[in-house]
Formats: structure tokens, sequence, C-alpha cells
């Protein structure tokens, strides 16, 4: 039985006042969710706030970066490794999302090697991997996702060490998502690929999330599509109000 999760991804957004919201979403946790197992919740602010943010966080919320260097330590300015972020109080960190990708030219390649790195500190990987609107258009988000997929995820991962998140680069942050059967569709197909390399142990296990616009008013219908464990949401996990309704959808489905 895979646990579902609840991811948020704060991206550039979010300085020290932001940190009530986290006061605030524990609260909520601490008061709706006495009985709720099932459900982890993650939250991956700008790294600069991870410290501050594990002391306030308590064990309910674990923290993530939001990308990491594939080496240990060294020369490279302005990066930060994985032992960093884990010594910042992250147990996750987000790789290959979509604005990475575009951003900085990170190729499936290098998502990978990071993503290696991050599980050899101890991190989870969230693996992110999305069609373009113009492949949606010309019928090939299974191919763009499937070869995203192959080529980001690392050999040597477990059920525990790697996450993946479909993430249309069409659908976020523009309010629009794909239909459920769509969705659907792509989840399914993650999940044969992945039981296809890694065995049907690690490839059911590994949690297959949605990301996307993903809002209060969504959240229920989407996270009773079959394979989907949960959710990266952007924008509505930046205050507690919003993201709170998000994890007892998902706590509802579970
Ligand atoms: O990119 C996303 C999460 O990583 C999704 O962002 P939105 O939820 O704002 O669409």
């Amino acid at each position: 039985m895979r646990r579902k999760l609840a991811a948020g991804n704060w991206k550039m957004n979010g300085c020290a006042p932001a940190l009530e919201q986290i006061s605030k979403l524990c609260e909520g946790l601490a008061d709706g969710n006495a009985n709720a197992t099932g459900t982890d919740v993650l939250i991956c602010p700008p790294s600069t706030l991870l410290h501050r943010m594990s002391e306030r966080a308590g064990g309910r919320i674990a923290l993530g970066g939001q990308d990491c260097h594939p080496e240990t330590s060294g020369a490279h300015t302005g990066d930060l490794s994985a032992v960093m972020l884990a010594d910042a109080g992250a147990s996750h960190v987000i790789l290959g999302h979509s604005e990475r990708r575009a951003d900085h030219g990170e190729s499936d390649e290098l998502v990978r090697r990071k993503a290696r790195a991050a599980i050899a500190a101890g991190l989870t990987a969230v693996i992110c991997v999305g069609e373009s609107k113009q492949e949606r258009d010309e019928e090939r988000a299974l191919e763009v996702v499937g070869r995203q997929l192959a080529g980001s995820v690392p050999d040597a991962v477990t059920a525990r060490n790697l996450v993946v998140a479909y993430e249309p680069i069409w659908a976020i942050g523009t309010g629009a998502t794909p239909t459920l059967e769509e969705i659907a569709e792509v989840h399914d197909h993650m999940r044969a690929r992945l039981e296809e390399r890694f065995g049907g142990g690690i490839g059911r296990g590994v949690r297959l999330l949605y990301g996307g616009s993903v809002k209060p008013a969504n959240a229920g219908e989407i996270f009773g599509v079959e394979n989907v464990d949960g959710a990266l949401v952007g924008g509505a996990s930046l205050l507690a109000r919003d993201f709170l309704p998000i994890i007892k959808a998902l706590e509802a489905a579970s």
C-alpha cells in the first residue's frame, strides 16, 4: 500500500514572513488530522528558509529542496549539494522541474546525475516529467514522458527514495488541467514503465504525483484517479488555507 503524498513547491516565493504559513499548516494538521496516518506532507521552500522551517515544522511536515548539484562539494559558485540540503533539514529534493529544464537547460542525463547524488545523500528524489502543449497536441505525451522517465531516473532506486511527478508544462500556473482520462493514461504508462524496469516491488511502490494547477476545487477528483498517489502543488501550496483543503482531499481519497 503506497502512502499518499501532498507536496508543495514554493518555487522562488516566500521570504521570512512565509514561515508563518508553516505554523498555520502544523496547527491545521494537528486539529483535523488525529486519525490520518496514510498521508505525508512535504514542503519545498527556497533553500534559504529550510533551516528555519525545519525548526518549526515538527515531525509532521517533511522539507525538501528544489534542486541540487550532482557533486558533493567543490568550485561551483551559487550551487548547493544534496548533502547541504540534508544538513539544512531536507529529506527530499525536487529534480528536473520543467522550469529548471527550461531556465537552466537541464537534460535528462543531468537530472539523472543529480538524482544519484540526492539518493547518495539520503534524500528522496522527486523527479519531474511532463510534455509541452505542442507535444500534447501532437499526441506525443506518452512518448515524451516515457523518454524523460527512462533518462532521468537512475538505476539504483527504491520505492522509498524515488517519487515521480507528472507535470504537463501547459498546466503549470495556467488553471488548465488535463482531463481525468488523460491523467490516468499518463500515470498508468509511468507505472507500467517503472514495473518493467525495476520489477513489481519497486515499480508498484514508487509514488506518482500529479502537478499542474491543482487547487482545492479540483483536488478531490484528481486524487480519485488510479495511480495518482498525491500532488505536487505550486501556487496553492503557498497559503495554509489553500493547501490544507488539498491535504484533506488526499486524506479522504486514501
Ligand atoms: O509546477 C508546479 C509544482 O511543481 C505546479 O504549479 P501550479 O500548482 O502553480 O500550477
